[in-house]
């Protein structure tokens, strides 16, 4: 679990420069500035050159800033790293390259050389990705990992369920090996933004699985993942009951504690501490 909030997480195609400035203005933990599928071929030099001045020029307050990149197999990686290593250099804040259809630790290496300034993060979105997710997330500078559903889907020939059920050995292997080496894990897109119902239920179920936050491609998005990926009032209130508790407990010399009839120990308090902690940076993003 990540001390930072990282509940939702916004791609902005990098060519529109309106949906960039509203995002300014929206309750978003993170903003993913992309330059790969959301923009069209013909668009990508102007939309990497209007991404450079707008990270270097404009404050996004403490929304974490993640730029994705087209992968260096094609014609246009290679100067999107370029680009936005020299406006680091300028004076850009950038918290994170995202790197995408990551299928090695290796793929990871070239960007890291080109763009010094900043931490990697790893679109996991194929079938070799998954497999080398250990790998993966042991490369040094390897800080976050979004899941790829679209891809991955496209690559495993599975069909849309709403129980996600041909990704979950895919996702379960990313959380995995995330989770071994501190990395950020956010889970991948629901297609249907006007669909709020099918949102929320996929939100419920990354949460459930171990998952971070979750990517968005609308501002309607919002609110539902902020809302599913925090913790809510109850788990507030009984992380301070656990605590408590486990504290009354030690000071009798005791090691376990009961609360609702649960044994608490040792174990649980770090995740109670963790979850008022994440409650507190939570506060702080809107202050
Ligand atoms: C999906 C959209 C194309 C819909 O766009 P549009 O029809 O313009 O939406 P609205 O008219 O409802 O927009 C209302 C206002 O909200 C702003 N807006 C819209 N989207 C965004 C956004 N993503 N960030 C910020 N602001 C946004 C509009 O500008 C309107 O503002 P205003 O003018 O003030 O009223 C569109 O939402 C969109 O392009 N979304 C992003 C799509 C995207 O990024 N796709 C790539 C990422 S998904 C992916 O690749 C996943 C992964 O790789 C995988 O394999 O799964
Ligand atoms: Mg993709």
């Amino acid at each position: 679990m990540t001390a930072r909030p990282c509940r939702s997480v916004l791609y902005i195609p990098g060519s529109k420069e309106r949906a960039l400035e509203k995002a300014r203005g929206l309750a978003t933990d993170g903003i993913i500035f992309d330059l790969e599928d959301a923009v069209a071929p013909e668009e990508k030099p102007a939309a990497r050159k209007l991404l450079a001045q707008v990270l270097t020029d404009w404050d996004f307050g403490r929304r974490m800033r993640i730029v994705r990149i087209n992968g260096f197999d094609t014609e246009w990686g290679r100067a999107d790293a370029d680009a936005m290593d020299e406006a680091i250099a300028r004076g850009a804040r950038i918290d994170a390259i995202l790197v995408p259809k990551v299928n090695r630790a290796a793929d990871l290496d070239a960007v890291a050389d080109a763009v010094p300034g900043a931490d990697l993060w790893a679109m996991m979105e194929t079938c070799a990705g998954m497999l080398n997710a250990a790998e993966i997330a042991a490369h040094p500078r390897l800080k976050g990992m979004v899941m790829g559903t679209n891809d991955l889907a496209k690559e495993l020939n599975s069909r849309f369920r709403p129980d996600r059920l041909p990704m979950q050995t895919g996702l379960g292997l990313c959380l995995l090996a995330g989770r071994a080496h501190g990395v950020t894990l956010i889970d991948g897109v629901y297609n249907a933004f006007k669909d709020e119902d099918g949102l929320r239920f996929e939100c419920e179920q990354g949460r459930d699985m171990g998952f971070d936050g979750k990517t968005l491609i609308h501002p309607a998005q919002l609110d539902i993942a902020n809302a599913a990926f925090a913790p809510s009032e109850a788990e507030l209130t009984l992380a301070r009951r656990q605590i408590a508790a486990f504290d009354e407990v030690m000071a009798q010399g005791g090691g376990v504690a009961v609360v609702d009839g649960k044994i608490v120990e040792n174990l649980h308090i770090v995740t109670a501490r963790a979850t008022l902690a994440k409650a507190d940076a939570i506060a702080a993003m809107a202050e």
